[in-house]
Formats: structure tokens, sequence, C-alpha cells
């Protein structure tokens, strides 16, 4: 077999999932478009995803009022047993969802974006998760991903779709 050089790692595949996730956000008014995808002990099944978002029924103006992409992924998630999990999150997970990280009892957390480690919301998250003896890792992506719709299907340039006006 010949690899082809565009060949994502799973762990591009997993982080690139989570950012999809995050790009469901729709409130111009915020500039996070966070995204998590919680995976299975082996690696290979996404289990979950989630969004930040606003919790429904709610309106943006009060940060209390946003639910947690990593909160989203856990209630949406396809199964309750979360052990052993790997969680990919685009932002590191706040003081309240690394309880909610440890209590599901995930194993290991990859983020994408450490400046996130120093605000208030995560002053408590890095010490609970490090004694809980959760492994987190910042991720270092290997390659970019790109997603062209055009190209999987040479109709999207026939008029018939959206994609063709613009
Ligand atoms: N995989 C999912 C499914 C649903 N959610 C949440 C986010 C919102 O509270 C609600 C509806 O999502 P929307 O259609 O407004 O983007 O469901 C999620 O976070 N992840």
């Amino acid at each position: 077999m010949t690899r082809r050089p565009q060949c994502i790692r799973w762990d591009d595949y997993f982080m690139g999932t989570a950012i999809l996730a995050g790009k469901r956000q729709k409130d111009s008014n915020s500039m996070l478009q966070i995204g998590s995808c919680i995976v299975s002990p082996d690696g290979k099944i996404v289990v979950g995803v989630g969004h930040h978002t606003v919790i429904d029924g709610f309106d943006s103006s009060c940060p209390d009022y946003w639910c947690h992409a990593i909160s989203n992924a856990m209630v949406w998630a396809n199964r309750h047993n979360l052990n052993d999990c790997i969680l990919y999150t685009v932002t590191y997970p706040c003081n309240k969802c690394a309880q909610l990280i440890i209590q599901s009892r995930m194993s290991h957390v990859h983020y994408m974006n450490k400046w996130q480690c120093d605000g208030s919301e995560t002053t408590y998250s890095q010490k609970l998760l490090s004694e809980a003896g959760i492994s987190c890792r910042e991720y270092l992506p290997m390659k970019d991903i790109e997603i062209d719709f055009r190209r999987m299907d040479p109709a999207l340039f026939d008029g018939s779709s959206a994609l063709s006006k613009l």
C-alpha cells in the first residue's frame, strides 16, 4: 500500500471533529466557536460531540447562560458510560467541566488552546485534573484538514446547489 500524503492521523481526525462541532455555534456576538469530541477508549469511535452554545431557551446576555462544549458533548453522548474515554477539546477545560470529566471517569484530555489555562475559569481545573490522574496534553496538529465540498461532487458546480452561487 502506498500511503496517501493527505491521509490524516486519528488525532487530527478527532480534533478536526471537535473543531467542526464548534462551527455550530451561531451567536455572532460570541468570538468562541468551541467544540469537543469524546472518543472511545480504543480511540476509534466518536462517542459524542458538543459545541459551546447558549442554554436552550435562554439568551446570550450572561456567561452563566452558556453551556460549554465539553458538557454538551457529555450530554449528547450516545452512551452513558464514559469510563476511560478520551476527550478532544478546542479549549482547556474550565473548573466545572473538569469536575464532570473526573466524575465521568474519562482518562485523557487533548486540548488545543493553552491560553485558556490562564483565566479564572480554569484556576482549579489543572489541579483537579492532575490530582485525579487524568492525563492532559496539548494537541499538536500534523496536517491541515480541508473540506472542499465542490471537489467531492462536480454536480455542486451545476447551479443546483447553493454552493455554486458563492
Ligand atoms: N451533538 C450535539 C447535539 C446538540 N447539542 C446542543 C446544542 C444546543 O443546546 C442544542 C441545539 O443545537 P443547535 O441546533 O442550536 O446548534 O443541542 C450539542 O451541543 N451537540
